[in-house]
């Protein structure tokens, strides 16, 4: 397991955000995976959290940021692939929370809703954050149908 390797992915409404926590990760010694999109020009957010999804169902990639307007959609999509657990963590206690207690892979953040900066607090949460295990493992292992 690589874990000096990001997945990213959003759609136009995230893409700015985007690319500013690549540039930010890549200043942190990770090495980034952009699963798109690549310019803010109106697209769908399927089209991205799909190819994010299933890297990490192959077990290429372990954790990622995602991003789109709201959050809900790219969370919603990246739920839906086997392996995922893709926390909406809309301020950074969440995002702790999505880690230490649902041992979750993705950090779904609503971009219109977050400044730079709170991103950026968030991100660190989520990277730093140790999976605490115990009783959460076993709520974890009841998840998948
Ligand atoms: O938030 C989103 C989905 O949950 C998307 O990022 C879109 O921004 C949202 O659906 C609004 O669409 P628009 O084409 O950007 O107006």
């Amino acid at each position: 397991m690589n874990t000096k390797v990001i997945g990213i992915a959003s759609d136009h409404a995230g893409y700015e955000m985007k690319s500013m926590v690549k540039e930010y990760l890549k200043e942190k010694g990770f090495e980034v995976k952009d699963y798109g999109t690549h310019s803010s020009e109106s697209t769908d957010y399927a089209d991205y959290a799909h190819p994010l999804g299933d890297a990490i169902s192959r077990g290429e990639i372990t954790r990622a940021i995602a991003f789109c307007g709201s959050g809900n959609g790219i969370n919603i999509t990246l739920n839906r692939h086997a392996g995922v657990r893709s926390a909406y963590s809309w301020n950074p206690e969440i995002a702790r929370l999505g880690r230490a207690h649902n041992d979750a892979n993705v950090c779904a953040m609503p971009a219109r809703f977050l400044s730079p900066e709170q991103v950026k607090e968030i991100v660190d949460v989520f990277l730093t954050t140790k999976f605490e295990g115990g009783r959460h493992q076993r709520r974890i292992e009841k998840i998948d149908l």
